[in-house]
């Protein structure tokens, strides 16, 4: 999937904008250039409510593509001329990742002791709103980073169920929120391992459903530690989103709010949830 990533972006820029996500608050299909998304407004606007200027930008380029079963919002897909194969292929994985999500929502169901299908049957409809994301970083000067208000990727909650996410093993430089000092202060540096090492990252919808239970992981890439010279190398990564059927409810679940206790998070579509949240980054 990583030289699929590598060959996308390789694809000359008129290519890439035919397919450009228009931007808004629809579900994100097909390209979206460097600077077009905004993730410090998804942690401006988020959980945290926490000041951020204005003016930061990502240095990241990113493809999306949804469920291929997903009518409702169709993936925008590069000519086959320049990319044979590569939708057969990112449909296949897509599959292969929707399986692995549905397994580790079934064993988190098992270990909170939940009646089977209490998460299960919000994300598993057949038109699907789950999606899988080849994030580009392009080799950027140290210095630029340095400036405070370019990130390859700013402090953010990823809004779905949970993410599977896989490095490209060549450039570190993810970094999660260190539990102990919540508020974005403390990052926790995340090794760059194998490329074959997925990562799974609690997000928005698990920490509603759960009441904060399972709170989601703030997540950033940042300079790679021990970076030698003053340009950081090109960074690729894979995204899954295992996101909630669109309108399925992402309140809390009652399972999570026993007597006494607040209910933290009020019954809201998954789609207006993730409409809101999307026409903010865009
Ligand atoms: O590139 C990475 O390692 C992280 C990407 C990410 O956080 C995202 O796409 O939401
Ligand atoms: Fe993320």
């Amino acid at each position: 999937m990583q030289q699929q990533n590598q060959s996308f972006f390789k694809l000359p820029t008129a290519e890439k904008l035919a397919i450009a996500h228009p931007g808004g608050s629809d579900p994100q299909r097909g390209f979206s250039c460097v600077g077009s998304e905004n993730s410090s407004t998804l942690y401006r606007k988020g959980l945290l409510k926490t000041q951020v200027p204005e003016d930061l930008r990502d240095a990241r380029e990113h493809f999306d593509m949804g469920a291929p079963t997903d009518l409702s919002y169709p993936t925008r897909w590069p000519s086959t001329t320049h990319l044979p194969g590569f939708r057969p292929f990112m449909e296949s994985a897509f599959d292969s990742l929707e399986r692995t999500a549905a397994l580790i929502m079934s064993a988190l169901e098992s270990a909170l002791a939940l009646t089977p299908g209490t998460f299960l049957s919000s994300i598993t409809h057949a038109e699907n709103a789950s999606e899988l994301r080849l994030n580009h970083y392009p080799s950027i000067p140290v210095r630029e980073i340095n400036s405070g208000s370019v990130s390859r990727i700013w402090p953010h909650f990823d809004l779905g169920v949970i993410t599977l996410l896989f490095q490209d093993g060549n450039c570190s430089g993810l970094e999660f929120e260190d539990r102990s000092q919540i508020g974005g202060k403390c990052f926790n540096r995340v090794d760059c391992g194998d490329p074959l090492e997925m990562v799974v990252n609690v997000s928005e919808t698990l920490q509603r459903w759960t009441n904060g239970k399972l709170a989601a992981g703030l997540h950033r890439v940042n300079i790679p530690e021990g970076l030698k010279g003053d340009v950081v190398p090109e960074r690729f990564s894979v995204a899954y989103f295992c996101k909630a059927d669109r309108d399925a409810d992402i309140g809390a679940l009652k399972e999570f709010v026993s007597d006494g206790d607040e209910k933290k998070y009020e019954s809201i579509r998954a789609i207006e949830y993730h409409q809101q949240r999307l026409q903010s980054a865009y």
